[in-house]
């Protein structure tokens, strides 16, 4: 085919397989932090820095119904917040936003720290536990508890691990995929029945009026009606299922202390500013969100660059979180950063950026930071040894995860002796 008739290359693949690095390599390669493509067979354009942020948000630029592909939308579930605009999105986010409040960041916050205290005794008991599970399954109980979701003891780990199969298939077409959907069926259904129960006032959950779960069966949309049931099922997991996804900031956590131990000993003093400065660090340097996604709302121009009405445009969250033009060493763990200067709003952007009460941004950034502040020290306090295992976190895979999910063995707390050690050495001293 002659080279002037040839179509431009699509990039949709590379963008997916590529990984995290992928789309920050082209991006440093571009003086003005733009990089055109072509997504789905598209005209796109990709974004980054804290202007580009502001751009992004800006609603009379970008759009976001129609803008996340299937498969991401199996992760927030049909209508979503995610995916709605203007007036609808604005009275959609009215239940998310109290989350903002410091005292109900509070309440998550004890609800999941008084479920840790729990566990710890029974890890100190078995030989071996791994870190991501056990926070999963603690975040659970935590954050059912304090959304007034019913939850036996019996079913916390298995509901945990579907919360987290759906976070961990959101970016595949593989078996993780099927595997989250699957996961989402029987969630959706199973928040549907208690929705149902507590508006024909049945169930346990019927006698809390002021927890989550009461609010979202209540909440009217922006035409005046009550969410349809499977809407509400799939809103308070929007709740439910990312406060499960800090496990993967708990197991990055365990690693960078593993990695970098010298943050042991501040973090066990327990001053909140360093503990603070741990947990954004933790969410800029770690991988979790690569980029995010909308659609041109009208012809566009961004420092000469256009995009026509209803192309991709992508803002590069992961490659922001590492520009050396915002972030001095921008891949060295260095919470001290953050006690220097603190986190600047469209800079640090891990759960999306500018005004969270306007726009997408996540109104579970304060719940996620005071979660990690409680948890890091937590960590850091408890005395575990760290096995042989792969601690390798591979940027390919989306969402990056420590792949062995940090295995610690001889859990046990400050200045107590480890149980399955007593176990042994009992044993020992018996024969
Ligand atoms: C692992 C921790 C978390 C990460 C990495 C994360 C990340 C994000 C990101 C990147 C967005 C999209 C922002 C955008 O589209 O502009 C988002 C939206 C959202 N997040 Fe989070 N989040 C986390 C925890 C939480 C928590 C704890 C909650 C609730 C307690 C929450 C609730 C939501 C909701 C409801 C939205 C939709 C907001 C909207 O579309 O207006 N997230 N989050």
């Amino acid at each position: 085919m002659d080279a002037h008739r040839r179509p431009p290359a699509d990039h949709t693949l590379s963008l997916i397989a590529g990984g995290y690095a992928w789309l920050p390599q082209r991006m440093r390669q571009s003086p003005d932090r733009a990089v055109p493509l072509r997504i789905m067979g598209r005209p796109a354009l990709a974004l980054s820095g804290p202007e580009a942020v502001r751009f992004f948000y800006d609603e009379h630029n970008i759009r976001r119904h129609g803008a996340i592909p299937e498969p991401v939308t199996g992760l927030f579930g049909r209508g979503a917040v995610h995916t709605l605009d203007g007036q609808a999105h604005r009275q959609r986010k009215e239940l998310f936003l109290p989350l903002l409040e410091p005292d109900r960041i509070a309440g998550v916050v004890g609800h999941v720290t008084a479920a840790w205290d729990e566990a710890v005794p029974e890890w100190a008991a078995r030989p071996q536990v791994v870190l991501f599970d056990e926070a999963a399954a603690v975040l659970t109980r935590g954050v059912c508890r304090w959304a007034g979701v019913p939850l036996e003891d019996a079913e916390a780990r298995s509901v945990a691990a579907d919360l987290v199969a759906m976070v961990d298939g959101f970016a595949t077409l593989g078996p993780r995929h099927w595997r989250a959907r699957r996961a989402r069926a029987r969630q959706e259904a199973r928040t549907a029945r208690v929705i149902e129960d507590l508006r024909s006032g049945r169930g346990p959950a019927a006698g809390r009026p002021d927890s989550l779960l009461a609010r979202v069966a209540a909440h009217r949309d922006v035409d005046g009606g009550r969410l349809p049931v499977r809407t509400a099922a799939v809103e308070l997991l929007n709740v439910v299922r990312p406060t499960v996804a800090v496990s993967w900031f708990v197991a990055f956590a365990a690693h960078a202390l593993h990695r970098w131990p010298a943050h042991r000993e501040r973090l066990r003093d327990g001053d909140p500013a360093y503990a603070a400065a741990f947990a954004h660090e933790v969410r800029r340097f770690y991988p979790f969100a690569p980029f995010l996604g909308g659609r041109a709302a009208r012809d566009l121009t961004w420092r000469g660059h256009q995009v026509p009405a209803g192309g991709t445009v992508l803002l590069d969250v992961f490659g922001q979180n590492h520009d050396e033009e915002l972030w001095a060493d921008p891949y060295t763990f260095r919470p001290r950063r953050f006690l220097e200067r603190p986190p600047q709003r469209d800079e640090l952007i891990p759960q999306g950026g500018c005004d969270p009460r306007t726009g997408h941004r996540c109104p579970g950034e304060g719940v996620t930071v005071g979660l990690l502040e409680s948890l890091a020290v937590r960590l850091a306090r408890l005395e575990y040894e760290v096995p042989a295992q792969d601690l390798r976190i591979s940027l390919r895979r989306i969402p990056a995860r420590v792949r062995s999910g940090f295995a610690v063995t001889a859990v046990h707390e400050p200045g107590q002796w480890p149980a399955a050690a007593g176990a042994r050495a009992g044993a020992g001293a018996g024969s």
